[in-house]
């Protein structure tokens, strides 16, 4: 490219950065005004609120003026935020403006524009840079030169894109350009993916592929699954598509109508900076078990994490046949039937206590129930009872605010307790008021009641599981069989703890009989890493958010917790379960994260590894060290952590099982620097790791070692899924250390793929 057009472009450059500045300055002064305004009404609101409240109408007026002062502190602190985020916007846009230039021709109307991560205008609304969201931003991604169309609001439209260029621009200086024809060119990729890994993610907004691009700009699909190799963008793709759709229904959807569930807490703040550094706000983020944990208040629901270390000790055939059931659609579907069923009989109801004693008893709810008309949908005959049982608590409140005793209480208030029952109402009558108080009292003290009302406890819901559960063995199954499990799960409730594999079937069938716990609000619903989820959380997820479309992502082959039992055909498991829903698939084959000697050794663990790519970054070959015994395997683990580090500032130990990664700590922690990362941890330090594979899942680092690659460990093939996932997470560097018998998984690999090293003990010391 000649020189005077690369002097051309960085005037360009730098006129746009003036005009950021500009805007900066302008924004800043703004800010500044914004804060000295919210501390004047925040001041101000401290003396409002000093106000007579011994009156009623005084008392009156002083809750409205202290609603009027909070209303406007929140709406100051709300135009200071937008104020603050434009500002950290311009001054990342100041660094680097754009990424992108398209020359296009429109009827013979020629125009050349820049693309950046948001839309900036000058003075006389001329577009200086175009958001990567608008419409006419998607030729960038997808078009080659030539006739090329754009979806528009108002259909689609025809250019001729005569030209596309590429910037990498750091500081405000243009350190690279490039003319192309493809996507998005290789060169500037090759840069970004050599760089070293951050402790949080980047957006990649500057290089999406076009078959990123697809998934992220898709807004026809109810369904979206898309199935794509380890490092091929997945997670990348759907928070950049999260920004995207909050680009384009910014007046109908906001950042709290989508939920993500992510793998693990880990992953969940490694990713929380992308939607910032886009100037969009985060979606909500929850892990199963958490999602889980809020919804069986008071039990421990079994994680994923802890199954997969019990499922290491033992996991009988027996027990996998009755997991595999019990997480199945049939099974679900069984609780359907289940509870169209609950018309001939009442449902399982528990007495409502009061100060030890019955207060509602359990014949008295089951009367009301039955008395009900038998063809009622089950959830509307449980919401009669539930609001017969609330109008029968009402009317003794007012029954019992006529006994003495609390006449007597309502003498006893202090003129403390006595307004702040008041405040805020105006009554006709000295009698009206007095008669308020005491039911107000007596409403106090029947608190608990209402609240195992309203929280539904006066079913017992464990009771119906079990029931169902008697109802629901299938045939090849033995009776004696099924029963122990059946009392093995009552056994553990009554422990307060619930299997993994009942906790989305219990609250399936609460849901159903008593019509709660559904999130009508939620517009989006995105799984990462859905591989980990069984059918009948599935179904249970899209239930508890019937309104919301979704997003699926995964991949067959990380499958580290069930490879061992079950086979992972999810895309067809999904066309199963969502039969109705209009599904688009997308499937991604290209690896960005790793070298492609790491994507090549990872592939090649595979069955069907080959159709994976990977992007064509040089590096090292990975290394195997065959140790003969553990305690050679420490010394060299630590040795390659050590020399690693001298150039990455994170090496990853990643190890099967957490109790291997506790065993590797507690030998090596004493003499050296490491760190040992578990589920309860939410950020990643750089130094020396030591991780169970499964924390490790949906994250990268610069290198990894994986330890014990041993017949003992990774000896069954289902084994391969975790060790590829293992061996997928290294970006630049990936070591294995073998103890005694090497995996039969890396003894079938092609010798060409890494290199084999026999270490000695004395090798080791060294
Ligand atoms: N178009 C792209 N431009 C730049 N970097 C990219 C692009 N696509 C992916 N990457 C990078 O590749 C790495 C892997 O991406 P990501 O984590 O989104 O993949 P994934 O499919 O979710 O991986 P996995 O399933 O293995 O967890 C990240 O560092 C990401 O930034």
């Amino acid at each position: 490219m000649e020189k005077s057009e690369r002097t051309q472009e960085q005037n360009r450059v730098n006129h746009v950065r003036t005009q950021i500045k500009k805007q900066l300055a302008e924004t800043k002064a703004q800010l500044d005004l914004a804060h000295k305004e919210t501390h004047k009404i925040e001041l101000n609101y401290g003396d409002n609120t000093k106000v007579n409240v011994t009156e009623v109408d005084d008392q009156m007026e002083t809750n409205a003026a202290v609603q009027q002062q909070k209303d406007l502190v929140a709406s100051a602190v709300e135009t200071e935020k937008i104020l603050q985020n434009q500002a950290t916007l311009y001054e990342a846009l100041s660094d680097s403006p754009y990424f992108g230039r398209i020359d296009i021709d429109e009827e013979g109307e020629k125009d050349t524009l820049y693309i950046g991560t948001a839309t900036l205008q000058d003075e006389d609304d001329n577009f200086l840079i175009y958001d990567w969201r608008a419409p006419i931003s998607s030729i960038y991604y997808n078009g080659t030169l030539g006739s090329v169309t754009y979806d528009t609001p108002v259909g689609r439209q025809q250019v001729t894109l005569e030209k596309k260029r590429q910037f990498l621009i750091e500081h405000g200086q243009i350190q690279n350009m490039f003319d192309t024809n493809e996507t998005v060119g290789d060169e500037i990729l090759q840069s970004v993916l050599g760089q070293q890994n951050d402790e949080h993610m980047r957006n990649i907004v500057a290089t999406i592929q076009k078959e990123q691009n697809d998934i992220i700009r898709n807004t026809n699909a109810d369904l979206l699954v898309v199935q794509g190799v380890a490092g091929s963008g997945k997670t990348s793709a759907i928070l950049q598509r999260i920004a995207y759709l909050l680009y384009h229904s910014r007046s109908q959807l906001n950042a709290d109508q989508i939920i993500l569930f992510s793998p693990n807490r880990l992953f969940s703040n490694y990713i929380s900076e992308v939607l910032p550094s886009l100037g969009e706000k985060n979606m909500r983020q929850v892990t199963l078990a958490e999602f889980l944990d809020q919804r069986f208040s008071g039990l421990a629901v079994e994680t994923l994490f802890d199954r997969f270390e019990k499922d290491q000790q033992s996991l009988p055939e027996l027990a996998q046949e009755i997991r595999r059931y019990k997480e199945s659609p049939d099974f679900m579907a069984a609780i359907k039937t289940y509870v169209k069923q609950t018309d001939e009989r009442s449902l399982a109801f528990s007495s409502v206590y009061y100060n030890g004693k019955p207060f509602f008893t359990k014949a008295e709810i089951q009367a009301i129930y039955l008395d009900l008309p038998k063809l009622m949908l089950p959830r509307d005959k449980f919401l009669q009872t539930k609001n017969t049982l609330i109008k029968r608590l009402k009317r003794r409140i007012r029954t019992d605010a006529r006994a003495d005793d609390v006449q007597e209480a309502v003498s006893l208030l202090d003129d403390y307790q006595y307004q702040d029952l008041v405040a805020g109402r105006h009554f006709r009558s000295g009698d009206e008021e007095i008669n308020y108080v005491a039911r107000a009292l007596v409403r106090k003290r029947y608190e608990v009641i209402y609240d195992a009302l309203y929280n539904d406890y006066f079913m017992d819901l464990y009771a119906e599981y079990g029931h169902f559960l008697a109802t629901a063995r299938p045939e090849t199954i033995e009776p004696s069989v099924w029963q122990t499990m059946v009392t093995q799960v009552q056994n553990d409730i009554e422990a307060h703890k619930i299997h993994l594999e009942d906790a989305a079937p219990i609250l399936y069938l609460r849901d159903l009989l008593t019509g709660s716990g559904q999130n009508h609000s939620m517009q989006y619903l995105f799984v990462d890493e859905m591989q980990d989820y069984a059918p009948a959380q599935l179904i249970y997820l899209k239930h508890a958010f019937p309104r919301a479309k979704l997003t699926l992502l995964g991949d067959s082959a990380q499958d580290v917790f069930t490879a061992d039992y079950n086979p992972s055909d999810f895309i067809h498991t999904i066309e199963t379960i969502f039969p109705h829903d209009r599904l688009a698939l997308f499937t991604l084959l290209k690896s960005y994260r790793s070298t492609k000697p790491i994507t090549d050794f990872a592939k090649a663990m595979l069955p069907d590894g080959d159709q994976i790519q990977a992007f064509s970054r040089d590096g090292h070959k990975p290394n195997y060290y065959l140790c003969p015994d553990q305690a050679t395997a420490t010394q060299k683990v630590i040795q390659l952590a050590s020399k690693l580090l001298v150039d990455q500032p994170t090496v990853a130990i990643l190890t099967k099982t957490e109790q291997a990664a506790n065993h590797l700590f507690a030998t090596l922690k004493t003499d050296h620097d490491v760190t040992l990362m578990t589920d309860r941890d939410r950020s990643i330090p750089h130094g020396i790791l030591i991780i169970p594979i499964y924390l490790a899942k949906g994250l990268e680092f610069d290198a990894v070692i994986g330890y014990d690659i041993s017949a003992k460990t990774y000896g069954h093939s289902g084994d391969r899924d975790i060790l590829y996932t293992l061996a997928s997470r290294a970006m630049h560097n990936l070591e294995l250390i073998g103890i005694d018998v090497p995996s039969p998984i890396i003894k079938t690999l092609d010798a060409n793929l890494f290199h084999w090293h026999d270490i000695d003990p004395v090798t080791a010391k060294a």
